[in-house]
């Protein structure tokens, strides 16, 4: 049996939880949009003998999302750390292609 109180904790839950739903589809969306665009940076960058990594440009995009992060309430340690995870995976990716250009 539930009471009135947790009948509407429980509600209140399941929309805080739509919204979040709502919000991961929109995190899914953005990435794989990043992903189709950093595939196209991965070619070119492999047919113009380009290194995968650039560290100046992830320095750029570090100190300008940490900033963005703070202004946002965001923990910029965090945004880093995020930004990081994806780099380090697009830069996987680039070694991919930069691998079957060079077959
Ligand atoms: O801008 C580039 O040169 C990229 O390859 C894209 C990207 C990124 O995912 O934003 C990935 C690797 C680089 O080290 C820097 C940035």
């Amino acid at each position: 049996m539930t009471n009135p109180d947790q009948a509407l904790a429980q509600f209140q839950l399941g929309q805080l939880r739509a919204s979040i739903d709502n919000l991961d589809s929109i995190l899914i969306h953005t990435l794989a949009e990043r992903f189709k665009l950093t595939q196209q940076v991965g070619k070119l960058k492999a047919l113009h003998n380009m290194p995968p990594a650039d560290k100046s440009r992830e320095a750029q995009q570090i100190e300008r999302l940490r900033h963005l992060a703070k202004e946002s309430g965001l923990d910029p340690a965090f945004a880093e750390k995020f930004l990081n995870f994806i780099v380090a995976e697009v830069i996987r990716h680039h070694e991919q292609i930069r691998g079957q250009e060079a077959e």
